[in-house]
């Protein structure tokens, strides 16, 4: 038989070396542990309503990117410890692909309309996204600290520790301004000493600072590109928070929270908060 009354119509052939017995072998499943992974999904509607399969894996794909954003977050945050500003620079970037990755995701569950998210969101109880350690985590690092935060997680002892945790530490703000004094910037005294339990709150005299780097970029080229990246990185929460908020908005009008919250009136006000809020004052005095 010739070769081509053998091949398949519009059927790609194996090629010899592709491994099929796989018996002892490391596989991709067995890699990925997608046994577990996949069998993770378990709407509790009953019955079952088809649309709580998205919710669900909606909020898990997310959750599988704050791990790797609260991970490469603490990297960075080693990095400017170190003062590698260069390597930090570059988890940074990672992390800014994963936020408008999880920014563009809304729009997959923006096809859930109320009628349906309303056929099964009593079965929710008072389960809620606020009750996500890793996204207070990745809040933490980033410098919103705020301890009152803590109280939901009294009921989950390991995540509640490692929150507690990152509270009592630096943010990658804090650190970063250490490294800036460090590297003989005229950072003020009291920003090095401050409580970092506490949110930051703006500076006058670290103001100051960025506006020397600011106005001689050439002189302080990492420093000012540092300084570009945390914009990006405020730019691109502030973005998933307000999809977040449009989103709830269009499913739950402004009902409130199952959290308990007020619901979209809440979300508004986080829009209200920032973690480097000297990079922005900066940018007033500019060319003044
Ligand atoms: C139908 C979709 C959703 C609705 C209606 C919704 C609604 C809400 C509401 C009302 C709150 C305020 C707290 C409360 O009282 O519950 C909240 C908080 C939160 N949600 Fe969602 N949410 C949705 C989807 C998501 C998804 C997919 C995520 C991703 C993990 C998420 C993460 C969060 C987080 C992290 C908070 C805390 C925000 C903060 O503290 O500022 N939510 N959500
Ligand atoms: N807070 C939402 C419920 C909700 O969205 C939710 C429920 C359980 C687990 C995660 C959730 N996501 C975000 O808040 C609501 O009020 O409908």
């Amino acid at each position: 038989m010739t070769e081509s009354s053998t091949a398949r119509q519009n059927e790609r052939a194996l090629e010899e070396g592709i491994h099929t017995d796989l018996r002892e072998k490391m596989t991709y499943g067995s890699y990925l542990q997608l046994d577990r992974l996949l069998s993770a999904q378990e709407p509790v509607s009953d019955p079952e309503h088809h649309d709580e399969l998205l919710f669900i894996i909606q909020h898990q794909t997310t959750e599988l990117w704050l791990k790797l954003v609260v991970h490469e977050l603490l990297a960075a945050r080693d990095l400017i410890v170190a003062d590698q500003l260069q390597p930090a620079l570059k988890r940074i970037a990672r992390v800014k692909h994963i936020q408008r990755t999880l920014t563009e995701q809304w729009s997959v569950l923006a096809t859930l309309t109320p009628s349906e998210y309303a056929e099964f969101r009593d079965s929710l109880g008072s389960s809620s996204g606020f009750q996500s350690w890793q996204y207070r985590a990745v809040e933490f690092l980033l410098g919103n600290k705020n301890s009152r935060m803590l109280t939901v997680f009294e009921t989950e002892p390991e995540s509640h520790r490692q929150l507690a945790e990152l509270l009592e530490q630096p943010s990658i703000y804090d650190e970063f301004i250490r490294h800036l004094a460090r590297q003989g910037h005229p950072v003020p005294q009291e920003l090095l000493e401050r409580d970092v339990r506490r949110a930051h709150t703006s500076h006058e005299g670290l103001v100051e600072v960025f506006r020397a780097v600011y106005e001689n970029p050439e002189e302080h080229w990492l420093v000012y590109e540092s300084c570009e990246e945390l914009v990006d990185l405020e730019e691109n929460f502030q973005l998933w928070r307000y999809r977040h908020m449009r989103t709830v908005l269009r499913i739950i009008g402004t009902k409130q929270g199952t959290g308990g919250s007020s619901g979209v009136g809440f979300l508004q006000k986080a829009l209200d908060l920032t973690f480097f809020p000297e990079l922005f004052a900066v940018r007033t005095e500019i060319g003044r």
